[in-house]
């Protein structure tokens, strides 16, 4: 190993691969064993094993080295120092300086690496005091071995351990004391060169600083959610409204801004001369507070709600009750069908969804995702296939598993696209082939941040598709949601559930009075 190490020496400066000369190999091969170095690369030997006078040794069979005679050497056939010179070597002597100012670096350091291990670790390879020197070197007989295993921990066997067998294995701590070794398991990675093995209880490495539980939500009451997504249309009103008419007593002036305030929420020029007509009735001329006239606005708007607010009325008697959802691009048909799966499923009937929207492929996949959510049958075509022969296909599958609902989807189309109002036509022909009352319910999806368009949309949808129901979605966050006033007294249809969320659960049965009271900013 000594002889490796100085040959390594002896390479620095000339390409590693070009040989040493023959006389200068055998001029280098003959050092006292007292001369030699440590090496990083040696194994630091348990604290029983003394190496110090050992006889020097090459590498011999079993890698115990032999020792070598100091009268071996050959020193007269060096070449002249000018000749290793131009081969690259450097002197002797300057290596040795170097290699062993090397080593007392090394040995330094080792020195102060186990410095910092605490006494009660059992090391038994490394010095338990600071400051004792690491030695290394041949062992010196294998009766040493003997000794050694005799010394060792009793949790440790060396029978049928082969590396135990090794004079250079080194002790090992129990299984379960060594950090990162699991009883049974597999052993770890070496430890790097002078890594400290810790006692049980410690471990290595940055502070890991584990996040804080996150508090669960208290889950909040449905009018609770539905003021909170309300709560972007209620403030903007109560805010303004509240500017309105602080300090100043109820005139024609603030009546006429008032209904503009009110007409620029969405709530539509019915709704807003409602509430302006009752405030003047009753507070003409007297100091009126932004809370009085909120109270009155809830009230008024809670009137022209009331009608409309009715339960989705299913005739299970059809088998199934064939619901088609209609609407323009993205305004929650699909979302809104799974959410309507959810709540018929879970109370027990049969449902096939069909993925008649046949323009998007993420439309059908999304639907079949719902369906497998919520239990459903699931009928779907190809992209671009005759949305209206699926939705035939759909109606007989559904007679023949007996399914109690099918909830038909169809592609989002703009109310002014006349070709594709015209294949929304036809399906709803097609369905009443097969039943002349089907679709028993043709729902029409509305999406809430469009504000005044919606008006126009359910006129034309109305019309083409026989929109008997409505549903307004995404009522959370924004801030108009007084359109679903306005469309409710232009077009008296009924509404039966409200969006205020994309979770399966944020789909509720339209309630006025909870409504009127959340967009006016006041408690249930
Ligand atoms: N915030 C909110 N998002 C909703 C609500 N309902 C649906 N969405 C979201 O609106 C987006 C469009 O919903 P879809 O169900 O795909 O709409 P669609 O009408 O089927 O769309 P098309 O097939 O393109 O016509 C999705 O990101 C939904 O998660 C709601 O009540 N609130």
């Amino acid at each position: 190993m000594a002889l490796s190490f100085i040959k390594k020496v002896f390479t620095f400066g000339k390409p590693a691969e070009e040989p040493v000369p023959a006389a200068v190999e055998r001029e280098l091969e003959p050092r006292s064993r007292d001369e030699d170095l440590p090496i990083a690369d040696d194994p630091v030997l348990p604290e029983e094993m003394d190496t110090a006078g050992g006889p020097a040794a090459d590498i011999g069979e079993g890698g115990v080295e032999a020792p070598v005679a100091e009268d071996d050497v050959e020193p007269s056939i060096l070449p002249a120092a000018d000749q290793l010179s131009d081969m690259g070597v450097v002197p002797l002597s300057l290596l040795e300086a170097e290699a062993a100012a090397e080593a007392e670096t090394e040995i330094q350091t080792v020195a102060e690496t186990v410095a910092e291990i605490p006494a009660s670790v059992p090391l038994g390879h490394l010095p338990r005091e600071a400051g004792d020197h690491v030695e290394t070197g041949a062992l010196e007989q294998p009766a040493d071995l003997e000794e050694i295993v005799e010394k060792l921990p009793e949790e440790i066997s060396t029978e049928g351990d082969a590396g135990l067998d090794s004079p250079f294995q080194p002790f090992s701590p129990p299984v379960g004391e060594m950090p990162g070794r699991a009883e049974g398991g597999s052993p770890p990675a070496e430890p790097e060169t002078g890594s400290p093995i810790l006692p049980k209880g410690f471990a290595t490495g940055p502070k890991v600083v584990e996040p804080e539980p996150i508090a669960p939500q208290p889950r909040l009451s449905w009018f609770q959610r539905l003021r909170n997504g309300l709560a972007r249309t209620s403030s903007q009103l109560t805010s303004q409204i509240t500017a309105l008419f602080t300090k100043r007593k109820l005139d024609d002036e603030t009546l006429q801004d008032l209904e503009d305030l009110l007409i620029q929420a969405d709530l539509g020029v019915e709704t807003a001369m409602r509430v302006t007509d009752t405030l003047a009735s009753e507070r003409y001329g007297k100091d009126v507070t932004g809370e009085d006239v909120s109270r009155i606005m809830a009230s008024e708007i809670a009137k022209v709600l009331k009608p409309v607010a009715k339960p989705l009325q299913l005739d299970l008697s059809h088998k199934p009750h064939v619901i088609l959802v209609v609407g323009v691009n993205g305004t929650g048909k699909t979302t809104t069908i799974g959410k309507l799966a959810a709540k018929l499923s879970g109370a027990g009937l049969k449902v096939m969804l069909a993925a008649g929207d046949t323009f998007r492929a993420a439309a059908i996949e999304q639907l079949k995702i719902w369906a497998d959510r919520t239990n459903s049958e699931f009928i779907g075509t190809k992209l671009g296939a005759d949305a209206a022969g699926l939705a035939y296909d759909a109606f007989e599958q559904a007679k023949a598993k007996k399914c109690d609902v099918l909830i038909v989807d169809t592609a989002g189309r703009l109310q002014n696209k006349a070709e594709l109002m015209a294949e929304l036509e036809k399906i709803v022909r097609v369905l009443g082939k097969l039943d002349p009352d089907a679709p028993h319910t043709v729902l029409q999806t509305l999406d809430a941040t469009t504000g005044q368009n919606a008006l126009s949309q359910v006129e034309i949808f109305r019309n083409v598709a026989g929109v008997n129901g409505l549903i307004m979605t995404k009522l959370d966050g924004t801030a108009r949601g007084g359109i679903l006033v306005a469309i409710s007294a232009k077009h008296k249809l009924p509404v039966y559930f409200i969006g205020v969320g994309e979770g399966v659960e944020d789909l509720e049965p339209f309630e006025a009075e909870d409504f009127a009271h959340a967009i006016a900013g006041l408690g249930q």
